[in-house]
């Protein structure tokens, strides 16, 4: 309700520029050329005709050089004259805005100088805080828009409210820095970009109101909590800081109006005049890309409700605290408190001074009055330091790095060639970031730099065969690499044996340059500018790991963000699970889950149901079929063909034949443990050992294929939900009410009713099997890609059973189990020895082999699989009964790439496409 509230206010700020802006203007003018005396008289009546009068004769015992103390503002009121009315409202809290409280442009004593310099320092900080975090985020045009305007406009709008109010503005350097701490520029960042991305006026207008509806509200509270807090300081009795809060107080007020209307205002007019004119589009470009537009559109802006409720419990208190302060003590209490509380201060530098004249004191006094300025400068000399010297050296060349990359993920050309390496280390120096993950990451750069020069023409095809093949037998060189790229690439276009595509990195017994070569050849073939495969790193992988293991014909590596969810309690351990996707919100919610979850923590349950591979094998006869399975079941046979098997590793061991006849055919299911290996290479060839031993018997079996779809590898099937395949996992945990409430917004009752409805009998309609879960499969193909599992194995190892029941005696807590029968798993062999997938096993503590217990790592392996599933299962059940689904996907995983318009006929853009959620 608020929400649309602000966003029709926004609308019509946005849609009607020229009206807020001269409407404001006019009645800024106004407030400027308005009689001050003749209003303050008018508004504050007797009050701020006495507060002027006060100011008058402290003015006067300034002058009159003989009351130094008087004029320094902190002597108590009973040492100035008694009878000075002006002494004694010079110390009575300046409240009201039009109540001038004199003594400003006299000089400070040391408390002035010590409150001063504290917020001159504590805003030059902020600045510089707040530039950090803009430079981060957004573009330097939006944070140039955004800085610039806020600034301005805040402060101008400011100066001629208090000009109006009649406050004395006369120490505007104070009020400057004032200023600078209330001015929060990521807000007007952010209302600046989501502007800019819009392509048209409606849009843009659209876009201002989105803006002000999910940053309105927040705003709102924020500028109330703020107005009271700091509002609070105008009742504190020390002077200096009352007018400093009262002008604050004033700033945030002024700012938040600012920013409501004139700075819309002027956002839409900006992109008025873009179309008339002023080319924008490059700002609107940066705009859409910029971080900060994403996290507005992504965050939805959504309030956190405990710290709404904090700010409104602050906002009440605070209320009482003014109420009380400003109506239940009047002026003669303050005067009546202050007597009896202020002690006489003789903190005053001037009570000090003497007329001697010595140097010494003014040297002392000049040092004492600049004091704040001395420190303001060592702040800004350190900030300009640092920013020059010590951030510019970690950021630039990372974004330097990142907007090359970027460029070229863009299928931008790369056109240039490489610069010369500067013989002195620049200042900053992209080359500093080269080495970084050198073990996985490949630099982008252009194939004309990478090739191998041509020194000189190409040889005759002869003469680069003959070079091939000829191998330096005294320091074993490999002919290849006497031969130029361009060579060899002749010599494969001539086709033939020599040097088989497939086959180049072994021929030139070089990978790197091999695949290099063959990538070149491969975007000729498929007529693609070599400018866009060059975004698909190859550089720095270790391919021995690759190369008759994992992968052939490479042409490089894909590389997938690795997330981790976690901690995960399981079985009394901690576990950070990494999770490789390219689904955002995927991650997050695992976390979620494993949020809760991990309170009162995972049980577990594994057993090693073993790996199968199960041969169809077919007899002339169905009886002759019988006879077989007959004697392959006999327990002595069993041993003589488990002999065999075993024979083939050692770590396969076999553990069942589960066989199945089917006219004159067996299936004949293998089933071995294999130790920390997933096993699929290991049963095959145990199993190919096997039937040899059994053709020996039955020379008249026909070997129809090794695999009979019986095992069942990489497909759907019944037999591996009803018997098991890989390792069988179940975990479970209780979920208190409480969590469920604080970290699912959820209720133990809504979720097992949603189960039942979901997981059970929907699966039931679509006639699933092993599927009665929410998506276990999203879980295990992020781990498996993580940890370098077999990804088709996904298909059979995501069968799972999701089951949730109401617990304790209130039935208010949630029992959970997630039973996984087929979990197919390794911990050695596959990709599990890539670098990267290594590195994610060893987070999880259970890299390769085990050192004692061979199959201990893969079990564990499974369990943690299991129980990531459980997370997901929970957090994503949760989302649903709360119907944050759409929501949380919108937020996390909407790609955010402009549509072009071609593509896009009704001009939809992205960001108007999230507010549909
Ligand atoms: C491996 C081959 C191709 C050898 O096959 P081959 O006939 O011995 O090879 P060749 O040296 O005679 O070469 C023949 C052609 O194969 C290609 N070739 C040959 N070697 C390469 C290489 N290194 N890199 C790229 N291409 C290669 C190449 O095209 C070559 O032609 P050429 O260019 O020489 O005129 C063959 O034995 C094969 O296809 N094996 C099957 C492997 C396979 O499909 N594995 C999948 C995993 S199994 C699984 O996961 C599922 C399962 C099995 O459990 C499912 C089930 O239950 O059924
Ligand atoms: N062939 C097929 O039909 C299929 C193959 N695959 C692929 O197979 C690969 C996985 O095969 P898999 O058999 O798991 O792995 P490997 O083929 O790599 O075999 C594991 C190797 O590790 C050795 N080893 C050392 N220590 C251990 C230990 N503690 N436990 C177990 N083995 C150990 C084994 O020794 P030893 O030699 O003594 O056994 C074996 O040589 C994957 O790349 C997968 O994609 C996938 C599906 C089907």
């Amino acid at each position: 309700m608020i929400g649309r509230l602000f966003r029709a206010h926004g609308e019509f700020c946005a849609s009607h520029p020229w009206e807020v802006i001269v409407a404001l203007l006019t009645i800024t003018a106004c407030m400027l050329t308005l009689d001050k005396g003749s209003t303050l008289e008018q508004a504050n009546g007797l009050s701020s005709t006495s507060a002027t009068t006060a100011a008058a004769a402290a003015a006067a015992a300034a002058n009159s050089g003989g009351a130094a103390s008087a004029a320094s503002g902190t002597q108590p009121p009973m040492m100035a004259s008694a009878s000075s009315s002006a002494t004694s409202s010079r110390h009575r809290p300046c409240h009201g805005w039009g109540q001038s409280c004199d003594g400003l442009e006299a000089e400070y004593n040391a408390a002035d100088v010590i409150l001063m310099t504290i917020v001159r320092c504590t805003a030059v900080l902020y600045c510089y805080y707040q530039f950090c975090s803009l430079h981060r985020l957004g573009s330097k045009y939006v944070l140039g828009i955004a800085g610039l305007f806020t600034f301005f406009s805040s402060f101008i709008f400011t100066t001629a409210i208090i000009k109006f109010l009649g406050s004395d503005i006369s120490d505007l350097k104070d009020a400057l820095f004032v200023l600078l701490l209330v001015i929060d520029l990521s807000n007007s960042g952010r209302l600046a970009q989501l502007a800019l991305s819009g392509s048209n006026q409606a849009e843009v207008t659209q876009n201002i109101a989105r803006g002000l509806e999910l940053l309105g509200p927040t705003i709102s509270l924020d500028t109330i909590v703020e107005v009271l807090l700091v509002g609070v300081g105008t009742l504190s009795g020390v002077q200096r800081l009352e007018v400093l809060c009262m002008f604050a107080v004033l700033s945030v007020l002024v700012n938040y109006v600012v920013f409501m209307t004139f700075y819309p205002a002027c956002l839409s007019l900006i992109f008025d005049l873009s179309r008339n004119g002023v080319d924008i589009s490059a700002v609107r470009e940066r705009a859409k890309g910029s971080l900060l537009l994403k996290s507005l559109t992504e965050e939805e802006q959504k309030a956190n409700p405990v710290l709404q409720r904090v700010k409104l419990i602050m906002t009440t208190g605070l209320m009482i605290v003014h109420i009380y302060s400003r109506v239940v003590f009047n002026s003669s209490d303050y005067d009546a408190v202050e007597k009896t509380l202020s002690p006489p201060l003789n903190l005053n530098v001037n009570n000090n001074r003497t007329d001697s004249g010595e140097i010494t004191d003014i040297i002392i006094k000049w040092l004492t009055m600049s004091a704040d300025h001395i420190v303001i400068f060592i702040v800004l000399i350190a900030l300009v330091i640092k920013l020059i010297f010590f951030d510019h050296r970690d950021t630039l060349p990372n974004q330097l790095h990142q907007s090359t990359t970027a460029k070229a993920s863009q299928t931008t050309p790369l056109e240039e060639e490489p610069k010369p390496t500067p013989s002195h280390t620049p200042l900053f120096s992209i080359e500093e970031h080269s080495s970084t993950n050198a073990a996985t990451q490949t630099d982008v750069v252009s194939v004309r730099q990478r090739l191998t020069p041509p020194v000189r023409p190409p040889r005759p095809l002869q003469e680069c065969l003959k070079l091939l093949n000829s191998t330096d037998e005294s320091d074993g060189v490999n002919g290849a690499s006497a031969l130029s790229d361009e060579e060899i690439i002749a010599i494969i276009k001539a086709g033939g044996s020599h040097c088989p595509l497939y086959k180049i990195e072994s021929v030139l017994d070089d990978a790197v340059r091999g695949i290099r070569i063959r990538r070149q050849l491969i975007a000729e073939r498929a007529k693609l500018p070599m400018s866009r495969l060059e975004v698909l790193p190859y550089e720095h992988f270790d391919y021995s790991k690759v190369m008759n293991a994992c992968c052939e014909n490479v042409l490089g590596y894909v590389p997938i963000p690795v997330g981790y969810a976690g901690p995960l309690l399981l079985d009394g351990e901690t576990y950070y699970v990494p999770m490789a996707t390219t689904e955002g919100a995927l991650v997050a919610s695992t976390n979620r889950g494993c949020k809760a979850l991990s309170v009162r923590g995972v049980r577990s349950v594994v057993e090693d149901v073993g790996m199968t591979r199960a041969p169809c094998v077919r007899f002339p006869s169905v009886a002759r079929a019988s006879e077989a399975k007959k004697w392959i079941e006999s327990a002595e046979n069993y041993e003589v063909v488990k002999t065999e098997f075993d024979s083939t590793s050692r770590f396969g061991r076999l553990k069942e034949c589960h066989i199945a006849m089917d006219g004159p055919q067996l299936y004949i299911r293998f089933v071995a443990l294999t130790g920390d290996a997933m096993g699929m290479n290991m049963v095959s060839k145990g199993a190919e050992m096997a039937l040899r031993c059994i053709k020996r018997q039955f020379p008249d079996m026909q070997i129809i294929s090794l695999s009979g779809n019986f095992c069942c590898d990489k497909k759907p099937a019944a037999i591996n939900w009803i018997k098991g395949r890989g390792k069988r996992v179940v975990t479970e945990c209780t979920i208190s009410a409480a969590t469920l409430r604080s970290v699912l917004k959820t209720d133990a009752k809504t979720l097992v009713e949603c189960n039942k409805l979901k997981n059970m009998s929907g699966s039931a309609m679509a006639g699933s099997i092993g599927g009665n879960n929410a998506h276990a499969a999203n879980m295990v193909t992020a781990v498996f890609l993580a940890t370098g599992q077999d990804p088709a194995q996904n298909v059979t190892s995501s069968n799972c059973s999701t089951a949730m029941e109401c617990w304790n005696e209130n039935n208010e807590d949630l029992y959970m189990t997630c039973t996984m029968p087929s979990l197919e798993v390794g911990t050695v062999g596959g990709g599990t020895g890539l670098p990267g997938q290594g590195a994610c096993l060893d987070l999880l503590g259970v890299r390769g082999a085990h050192a004692t217990h061979p199959g201990d790592n893969a079990r564990k392996l499974a369990q943690i699989v299991c129980a990531t599933v459980m997370a997901g299962e929970l957090s994503l059940m949760a989302a649903l009964v709360n119907s944050d689904l759409v929501k949380s996907h919108m937020r996390h995983n909407r790609s955010s790439i402009a549509v072009s318009s071609a593509n896009n006929p009704l001009n939809v853009s992205v960001s108007s496409c999230s507010t549909i959620s």
